[in-house]
């Protein structure tokens, strides 16, 4: 498989390349050249696999020669051994129509963990044997952080710098990155909000001659492969649900619009989705550019969904790449002029082709009706899956439609919201359990680019 950037400027790479490259050099993002597809009869051959039988299926297409079968399957199931459920992805069923998709039963208990626990493995193996070392900065607004630095840890070929917006996460966020004592993982807490933060991880990669310096590498979804590993679980919720021969609706809680677009490739791979329905916070700019064409960035308001709380949404880019009928020269042009704005008006027959796609705001007392009704169903919601529930049950789909909710983060994780909405609180897992304890190694920092460059510039080891 190949991939070219959505801007139509940077080399065309494989999927290895792509992966440790993260974004393109030219400031677009990486798509596959064409989107594979799987058979109606390969799609029901998922049936009853395991999750990792099924990533390596789902993922081959995409990685091509950069991996043989048998060392795919080897690393899928080493990364999906060290999840806490049999099942990894466990569906759990709410009512006759409504299911939650578990995604937090990784190390770190979101579903960052499904991809970020492959990447790490992927990019040990594309990196082995050679003299190459990785300098991974990379933007979070709670979970991409924690889950990142869980999988690159104490590697002798990478460093993660993450910048996180300071006061902004969860206490329990917050704590997952900074205890951890690595000689090679850095939590930076930055001024601003994860808009800035994103905004400076971009700014890096652009400054080509400091990305080569020192091999800059990308561990959002701005990476390709992240967004791969995210596609397999829409097959495996799906299949257990009757796809092929049934079509099954997903209401995704939306911030960078990577989960999300991980759901439209899997119907661009084949699989029979009746609806993708993206539920944003009151930092609705998603929901704004979806029903209306309205793609401007406000500013971040604080919520109770941290992670959510996101105004330019990276992966956005790539759905407006194919609603552009994949035309990257208007596509770049696009780009520009929100870069310069930070609005866009999307004309209405671009967005119109966006069909598949429904969406919903969620407020917080919608959040906290959706956390009670989920309670007095037997569940304990996180918010941000709380928001996805709710856009669910307002989404007025046919009764005989499965509708699957992503579970995005365990409940565990943001305790204060949890007990205001329900009056209980989830207890950590016991593999958790001293993280309330542990000793915090932090460094705040202006969110200035010169700053941050020069510190990711001094404290990679590079050179070493
Ligand atoms: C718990 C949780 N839910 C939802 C989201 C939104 O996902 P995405 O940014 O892929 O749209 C995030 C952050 O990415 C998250 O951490
Ligand atoms: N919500 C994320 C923000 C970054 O999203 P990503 O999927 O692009 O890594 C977080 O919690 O860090």
């Amino acid at each position: 498989m190949r991939y070219i950037s959505t801007r139509g400027q940077a080399p065309v790479l494989g999927f290895k390349a792509a992966t440790l490259a993260g974004l393109a050099s030219d400031g677009g993002l990486y798509v596959p050249e064409a989107w594979p597809r799987l058979s109606e009869a390969a799609i029901a051959d998922l049936a009853g696999r395991s999750y990792a039988e099924t990533a390596a299926i789902v993922l081959a297409p995409f990685i091509g020669d950069a991996l043989d079968p048998a060392t795919l399957r080897e690393l899928c199931e080493t990364a999906y051994g060290r999840f806490a459920h049999p099942a990894v992805t466990p569906l759990v069923q709410l009512d006759g129509q409504h299911w939650l998709l578990e995604l937090f039963h990784g190390p770190t208990l979101a579903f960052k963990d499904v991809a970020l626990q492959l990447l790490g493995l992927l990019f040990e193996r594309f990196l082995a044997g050679g003299d190459r070392h990785l300098t991974i900065v990379g933007a979070t607004s709670g979970d991409t952080g924690s889950a990142a630095i869980e999988a690159v840890a104490n590697r002798a070929h990478i460093d993660i710098f993450m910048l996180y917006p300071d006061g902004r996460v969860s206490d329990v966020q917050r704590r997952q990155m900074t205890t951890v004592d690595a000689p090679n993982a850095h939590s930076i807490a930055i001024d601003g909000d994860f808009d800035t933060a994103q905004a400076l991880v971009k700014a890096l990669f652009a400054d080509r001659a400091f990305a080569d310096r020192v091999g800059l590498a990308a561990v959002n979804s701005i990476n390709w492969a992240r967004l791969a590993a995210q596609v397999v679980y829409y097959f495996y919720a799906a299949v257990r649900l009757g796809a092929p021969g049934r079509p099954v609706a997903f209401s995704v809680p939306t911030g960078n619009f990577g989960d999300v677009f991980a759901g439209y490739v899997a119907a661009c791979m084949g699989l029979p989705v009746a609806r993708l329905i993206v539920a944003t916070n009151v930092n609705d700019i998603l929901h704004r550019a979806l029903a209306r064409g309205d793609y401007s960035a406000g500013t971040v308001a604080p919520t109770a969904t941290p992670s959510m709380d996101i105004q330019v949404s990276s992966n956005f880019e790539r759905l407006l790449f194919d609603l552009h009928g994949r035309d990257a020269g208007t596509l770049a042009g696009v780009m520009r002029g929100f870069e310069a704005t930070r609005a866009m008006a999307i004309p209405e027959p671009v967005r119109a082709r966006a069909g598949l796609f429904s969406s919903a705001r969620i407020d917080h007392a919608a959040m906290v009706e959706a956390m009670r009704w989920a309670h007095g169903a037997g569940t304990i919601l996180d918010p941000h899956s709380a928001i996805g529930l709710a856009a669910a049950r307002a989404a007025g789909l046919p009764r005989e439609v499965p509708l699957v909710t992503l579970a995005t983060a365990h409940p565990a994780k943001f305790p204060e919201a949890v007990t205001s909405a329900i009056g209980t609180a989830a207890p950590l897992p016991a593999r958790l359990g001293a993280l309330m304890e542990g000793r915090e190694h932090v460094t705040h920092l202006p969110a200035t680019l010169d700053v941050i460059r020069e510190f990711v510039g001094t404290r990679t080891r590079v050179a070493a």
